[in-house]
């Protein structure tokens, strides 16, 4: 296993996880701000459709009470000189209870209190002295009133609502007044209680001591709000809407509004929890909206990725096979597209061609003879097992100067070199391309000539031979050398080294028949 192949953690699969990390993050917190923002757009669209209908509802409720007050005042003005006459008080109570159906009773009294007409009969106060609160402060006031909700005589908890009767030179004849029952079925009753009780959402109607005037449950009407913060807040504005708790303890989204002729706040409100309810159903349809695009995001850096660590990949790849032939061309092939990569790539190509020189170096001092510069026997065997190989026929010159010993004898070891080194320059002359020059002994020397035969072999040994002998050598004048030649072929029955050995043995009976000649090898090493 390479460490390509490792378990340790790849480029492209950082980058995912990286990216994949980021992606639901965003898609979390995304989710999340989504959430939030639908659950306030929810809370603050619910708040505002109480608000306005709490509105509404108090405009109602305005309306009716200033035309109430309106319709007392005309009677009041209507009766204001009739107070003796009974028959006329009580046709006017009767018509005020019955035609309007605005209260639960109604009741004409002098200015002492004293009941002079009522209706229903039923209610029997007739000739009966009035004291409850509603009565004392039509008589005090003297004025179009609105009373707070107070226990009336007959025990009912009531709002009075009356209007003076003034004479026609002035004099205060008593009032005209109805009331609302407010634990009975009543105008406000019908008036409010058209809101629909879906999802838990219902109206109240509280006064400025907090007192219930109006509730869904009756138990409650003419209870109070103790303690209450949320309620205390809704006193102190003048309308608008909050979330408040109910009593018990559910959160409600209220919308309030103020009756302006008697300081009576309308609520309406809903419970957070039945608001909130289409908010699963939203974030649902985000999700499934946002899962394509997820994915598509997801799919896109994976093929990122992949594209950022392929060429990374393939570089790791290249530089564990320096050694091979093609590694500069495979590297120039690698596509790399951005910046890091391409300047890896360049860092690789020029590592590449450092190393390849100086392998080269290496690899010609390994094979060359440092006096000559020509190929030495390391060289020379290479070149043969290759020529093998590759079944190209070839022939060998073995070469050796002849009486070289009297040359270094004669005129010093360093003029021997100089003409070792004058000799292989003019063997070189004798090769071509894919031929060599090697020196393998002392004095000696081989050509490897590729793709010739052995008569031209010879022919080429023999004018060699001549070229030397004609050469004038520094210091040392003229030399000879003998030479040994002999061929191989694939088919020639013989392998390289018995070639090499006929050569060698021709050489020697070059130099045994008298030197200064080539001689082929007698018999064919190749047979
Ligand atoms: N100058 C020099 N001489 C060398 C070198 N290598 C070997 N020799 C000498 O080459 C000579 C070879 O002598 P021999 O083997 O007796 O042969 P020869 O004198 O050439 O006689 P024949 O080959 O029989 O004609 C020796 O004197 C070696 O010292 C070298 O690198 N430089």
């Amino acid at each position: 296993m390479t460490f390509l192949n490792s378990k340790l953690l790849k480029l492209n699969r950082l980058i995912l996880f990286l990216a994949l990390t980021a992606t639901i993050l965003t898609f979390v917190s995304s989710f999340y701000s989504n959430y939030e923002v639908q659950k306030e757009q929810l809370i603050s669209q619910a708040i505002e459709v109480n608000r306005a209908y709490a509105n509404k509802l108090s405009d109602t409720t305005e309306v009716f009470l200033t035309s109430t007050l309106q319709q007392l005042a005309y009677s009041a003005n209507s009766i204001n000189d009739k107070m003796s006459d009974q028959a006329t008080l009580t046709e006017e109570a009767n018509r005020l209870k019955y035609q309007t159906d605005s209260f639960n009773s109604v009741v004409i009294s002098d200015a002492s209190g004293l009941a002079k007409a009522a209706s229903p009969e039923t209610l029997d106060i007739v000739g009966k002295k009035l004291t409850s609160l509603g009565v004392r402060e039509a008589q005090e006031e003297k004025t179009n009133l609105i009373s707070s909700p107070y226990v009336s005589t007959l025990k009912n908890l009531i709002v009075f609502i009356s209007s003076p009767i003034f004479s026609s030179d002035g004099t205060y004849r008593g009032f005209l007044g109805g009331s609302i029952y407010l634990k009975s079925p009543n105008i406000l009753s019908d008036i409010l209680g058209e809101h629909h009780y879906k999802n838990g959402s219902y109206i109240y109607v509280i006064d400025a001591n907090k007192q219930i005037l109006y509730h869904p449950d009756q138990a409650r009407i003419g209870t109070f709000f103790d303690n209450d913060e949320g309620i205390d807040d809704v006193l102190a504005s003048k309308g608008g809407g909050m979330m408040l708790e109910s009593v018990k303890g559910v959160p409600m989204l209220a919308g309030y509004s103020v009756i302006p002729s008697t300081g009576w706040i309308v609520i309406t409100q809903s419970p957070l929890e039945s608001t909130l309810l289409p908010l699963t159903g939203i974030m649902e349809k985000v999700v499934l909206r946002t899962l394509p695009l997820a994915f598509g995001v997801f799919l896109f850096i994976w093929l990122f990725a992949r594209a950022i660590s392929r060429p990374l990949q393939q570089l790791a790849e290249k530089a564990r096979s320096l050694d091979s032939p093609t590694v500069n061309e495979d590297i120039e092939n690698i596509r790399s597209w951005y910046v890091e990569s391409l300047g890896l790539k360049r860092a690789m190509l020029s590592g590449v061609k450092v190393i390849q020189s100086q392998i080269g170096e290496l690899k010609r001092d390994a094979e060359t003879d440092p006096l000559t510069g020509v190929s030495n026997r390391r060289a020379f065997q290479i070149k043969l097992k290759q020529l093998e190989l590759l079944d190209m026929p070839f022939a060998i010159l073995a070469l050796d100067i002849d009486y070289f010993k009297r040359i270094n004898d004669t005129f010093g070891h360093s003029v021997g070199d100089e003409v070792l080194k004058h000799q292989a320059n003019i063997l070189k002359h004798f090769t071509r391309d894919g031929d060599m020059v090697a020196r393998t002994g002392g004095e000696e020397f081989i050509l490897v000539l590729k793709e010739i035969t052995l008569d031209e072999a010879y022919s080429i040994a023999e004018r060699l031979r001549v070229a030397i002998s004609d050469e004038k050598f520094d210091v040392v004048g003229n030399i000879t050398v003998s030479i040994g030649v002999a061929e191989w072929f694939a088919d020639c029955g013989a392998n390289v080294s018995e070639t090499l050995s006929a050569a060698d043995q021709a050489l020697y009976e070059a130099k045994g028949q008298g030197r200064n000649r080539s001689i082929v090898a007698e018999t064919c090493a190749c047979i």
